[in-house]
């Protein structure tokens, strides 16, 4: 092609919430290896808007989100979370300021939570030494209601006779639409298995509707092997019989739950993705890792970036660029098995040197693509 021609590179525009404590840390190593994986794919940019709503900031300010903040963040193909959450605001407090508003507001009523062994880790389950494909699981999360509705109330706060409420809310059509995304994702996957989990037994009214909606468009999926499991037994199978698994749905609360228990048993939380999906496409969705702003290692340098990776990954093949995602999990898995890995992983590499591995191996995979 002659030089002066040039051709037109999508641009895909990303709204930015790093957030607080190692939020910070892994979205800036998120934002490296996105450009990194932009300028040696190809034919796509990343034009990056940084949002400074943070803990520190509602101290100061006095809010998370601007009153316009969601309109802002509609204006982007996708969004790119860190973590919020930081010891001098109550937890309550910047969870209902930033993260949950974001996920009700854009109707990011999925969220997708997958877990594998990567290469050159470990579990800690003995089980999986000799076979580490026998963890593959697939959580889809309903992330709308349910125990995170945010209904209820408190009464006589500052008396011996303090009431307060947490109120569960189960809808037909929140069941409904949760049940359907479970299904198709299962449906894409090998195994075709999908696991409900619940409680319906101590839980005698939303969860009963939960397990009777499941049934009910399960019969739109017959080519689906399907299973019921209560959520304290679920917790014995995950750790005994991890390969009997493969799709899993939960409630909201039972899922971030039962994520975080299955990012431990795939060797470290610090590897675990997240995408939070509006599978209408009418809003953009919003990646991030399941970890939190982990105060206790935040400012070392040391955060594992793997999770985070895994979520832009998602990011990526969210927006459209399925060679790009791809090649980013080549990158990760490549470094990983090269054992280059943070101390969570049972390595010595800092946050930094992780990324610029992943940042050589992506290197190595496109840079002579161009
Ligand atoms: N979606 C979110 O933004 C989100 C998620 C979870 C927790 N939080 C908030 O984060 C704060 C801390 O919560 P927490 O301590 O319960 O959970 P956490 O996930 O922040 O940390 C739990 C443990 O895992 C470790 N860890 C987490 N991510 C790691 C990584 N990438 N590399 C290495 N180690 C890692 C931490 O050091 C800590 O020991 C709280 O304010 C909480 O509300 C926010
Ligand atoms: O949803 C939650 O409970 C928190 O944001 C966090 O724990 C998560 O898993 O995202
Ligand atoms: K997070
Ligand atoms: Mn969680």
């Amino acid at each position: 092609m002659p030089s002066h021609i040039r051709t037109v590179s999508k641009i895909h525009r990303i709204a930015c919430i790093p957030g607080d404590g190692i939020g910070v840390d892994i979205t800036n190593a998120a934002e490296q290896v996105l450009q990194k994986l932009s300028s040696t794919v190809g034919g796509f940019e990343f034009d990056f808007n940084t949002f400074d709503w943070s803990s520190s900031n509602y101290l100061s300010r006095g809010w998370y989100m601007p009153p316009d903040g969601l309109d802002q963040l509609k204006k982007h193909d996708a969004i790119y979370f860190g973590a919020v959450g930081w010891p001098d605001v109550p937890d309550h407090i910047s969870l209902w300021g930033l993260i949950l508003p974001i996920r009700k507001a854009l109707n990011q009523y999925v969220n997708v939570r997958p877990t594998r062994i990567l290469p050159g880790t470990t579990s800690p389950l003995s089980s999986c030494a000799a076979n580490p494909s026998s963890l593959d699981w697939l959580i889809i999360r309903e992330n709308s209601e349910g125990e995170y509705s945010g209904q209820g109330g408190t009464s006589h706060e500052h008396s011996p006779h303090a009431i307060a409420t947490e109120v569960s809310i189960f809808t037909q059509v929140g069941i409904e639409r949760i049940m359907r995304f479970a299904f198709e994702a299962a449906r894409l996957r090998p195994r075709k298995k999908l696991t409900m989990v619940t409680k319906s037994n101590a839980q005698r009214h939303g969860m009963v509707l939960w397990d009777k909606v499941f049934y009910q468009v399960a019969k739109e999926y017959p080519d689906i092997e399907i299973d019921k499991m209560l959520v304290d037994a679920m917790t014995v199978r995950m750790v005994l019989n991890p390969q009997s698994l493969d799709t899993i749905v939960a409630t909201n609360l039972h899922a971030d739950i039962l994520s975080d228990l299955a990012a431990a048993l795939s060797g470290s939380i610090g590897i675990a993705p997240s995408s939070n999906l509006d599978p209408t496409r009418g809003n953009p969705s919003m990646f991030e890792p399941i970890h939190g702003s982990a105060p206790d290692i935040a400012g070392k340098g040391i955060a594992n970036p793997v999770g985070a990776f895994w979520s832009a990954a998602e990011m990526v093949r969210w927006l459209g660029e399925e060679e790009a995602a791809d090649g980013l999990m080549k990158a990760v898995e490549n470094v990983t098995a090269a054992g280059v890995k943070t101390k969570d992983l049972g390595g010595e590499k800092n946050t930094k040197e992780v990324t610029d591995a992943v940042c050589a191996e992506i290197e190595k995979l496109f840079g002579d693509s161009k």
